[in-house]
């Protein structure tokens, strides 16, 4: 399977986080495993995306959670269609509320893994859980509140 913002409609994919047509951005990818429910995302942070030298920038970790929630619920509202998962359009979510905490200081150079999970969904709304490692220790965790875009916003 590919990545869920690879299904992104056009009209939203240009986001600075994870947008496919964004060349500028991050161009966050997050999977999804339909049988875990679980969904991942590896970033490795460049050497600029710096803190104080040796960490992670705690904003670009935000981002991170922010855009792997948005695609965490894409995939969840998904998996209410009859379509296969390989076929596109997925379902387009914005960010309501964001939390994060920051547990420990996250080094600068291992690549970042998160991974979400789905908490509760309705048929608008999915609240996603999210851990970010770095080489295998838990650093970040995140909570948001995502929800499907409204009829009518751009796409
Ligand atoms: C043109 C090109 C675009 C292009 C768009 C491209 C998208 C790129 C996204 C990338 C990720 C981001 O950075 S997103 C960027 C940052 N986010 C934003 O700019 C979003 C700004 N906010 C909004 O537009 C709005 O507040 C919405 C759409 C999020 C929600 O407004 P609404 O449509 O009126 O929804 P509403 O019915 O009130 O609420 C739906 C459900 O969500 C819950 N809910 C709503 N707000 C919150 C909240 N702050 N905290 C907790 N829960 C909340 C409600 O309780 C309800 O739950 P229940 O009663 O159903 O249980």
């Amino acid at each position: 399977m590919n990545y869920v913002q690879f299904y992104y409609p056009e009209g939203f994919a240009h986001c600075y986080g994870c947008g496919r047509l964004n060349p500028e951005g991050h161009q966050f990818k997050t999977y999804w495993d339909p049988e875990k429910r679980e969904s991942r995302t590896e970033f490795t942070p460049k050497p600029y995306h710096t803190a104080i030298p040796g960490f992670v920038y705690g904003g670009l970790l935000a981002s991170l959670v922010d855009c792997h929630s948005t695609a965490t619920g894409s995939a969840a509202l998904k998996e209410l269609e009859s379509t296969p998962w390989d076929q596109g359009p997925y379902p387009r979510c914005v960010t309501a509320s964001l939390e994060v905490q920051f547990l420990k200081p996250t080094p600068l150079g291992p690549t970042l893994v998160a991974v979400g999970r789905v908490l509760e969904r309705s048929e608008r709304k999915v609240v996603v859980g999210t851990e970010v490692y770095a080489d295998g220790v838990l650093t970040v965790k995140g909570k948001a509140v995502v929800v499907r875009i409204p009829e009518g916003w751009g796409g």
